[in-house]
């Protein structure tokens, strides 16, 4: 991989997050380079939502800062695009009296683009049918693929393997993996993490408890603390 300044990328400087007495993210640090995948995991309640949250502008942090490429920024959900940022949802989230194409055309107006995307993603075939005809697994890629259209620098996924089954994960997987863009994931799914991930940040009850590489993580004691807490 090509030499990027140390300032490129996303990155979250100390980034923390309260909602009235309760401390949702605590001093979260956090760079995605250009063309990485960093993955966000973590037990239920960790925070993994409201650190999505506060990157595509839905939640703005208490204190700390964002930058993207070096320049400050404060997102706001429908300025994203602009920035280059994409992001899917949890669940869906697709127009339902609009057809395939036609959602993805929301993403961007150029036809070619749509339909190329589509295709990119698996789910061409089903172009001029309406989301609510199709598999689950299919919509996920129609949201994927809405994402995608803008042709981001930086792509945001919040869940996108919930309500999937092993093999879509595995396609999942391999779709996230020939991405060119930076993409932040917050997910459950530990295999699909450990798979695409380059590094991954791990956080229990708002605080990072660990950093590193999916074959670091692994073997992280804190981490499988945060876990086994959780399942007790
Ligand atoms: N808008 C809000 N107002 C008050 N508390 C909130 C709000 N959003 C989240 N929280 C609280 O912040 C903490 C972190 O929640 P968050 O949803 O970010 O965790 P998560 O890691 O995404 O959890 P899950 O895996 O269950 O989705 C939780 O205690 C949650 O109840």
């Amino acid at each position: 991989m090509p030499h990027q300044p140390p300032s490129d990328g996303l990155i979250l400087h100390d980034i923390s997050v309260r909602f009235g007495g309760l401390t949702a993210l605590e001093g979260v640090s956090l760079r995605v380079p250009p063309g990485r995948t960093v993955g966000v995991i973590g037990p239920n309640g960790a925070g993994k939502t409201t650190l999505f949250n506060v990157v595509c502008g839905f939640v703005a942090p208490t204190s700390g800062q964002l930058t993207l490429d070096g320049r400050p920024l404060r997102p706001r959900p429908h300025q994203l695009k602009k920035r280059g940022i994409a992001r899917t949802l949890q669940g869906v989230g697709l127009f339902p009296s609009l057809t395939v194409l036609e959602n993805v055309l929301v993403g961007e107006s150029d036809r070619d683009r749509a339909e190329a995307t589509l295709e990119r993603c698996g789910a061409a075939s089903y172009r001029d049918e309406k989301p609510a005809a199709l598999p689950y697994a299919i919509r996920k890629r129609v949201a994927l693929a809405r994402a995608l259209v803008t042709d981001p620098r930086l792509l945001l996924l919040d869940e996108p393997a919930g309500g999937l089954g092993v093999q879509e994960i595995e396609e999942l997987g391999e779709l996230i993996t020939g991405l060119s863009c930076s993409v932040l994931l917050v997910e459950h799914h530990m295999d699909l993490v450990m798979t695409v991930c380059d590094e991954i940040l791990v956080l229990d009850f708002g605080k990072p408890v660990a950093h590193g590489t999916p074959d670091e993580i692994r073997t992280d004691e804190a981490v499988a603390d945060a876990y086994l807490g959780a399942a007790a």
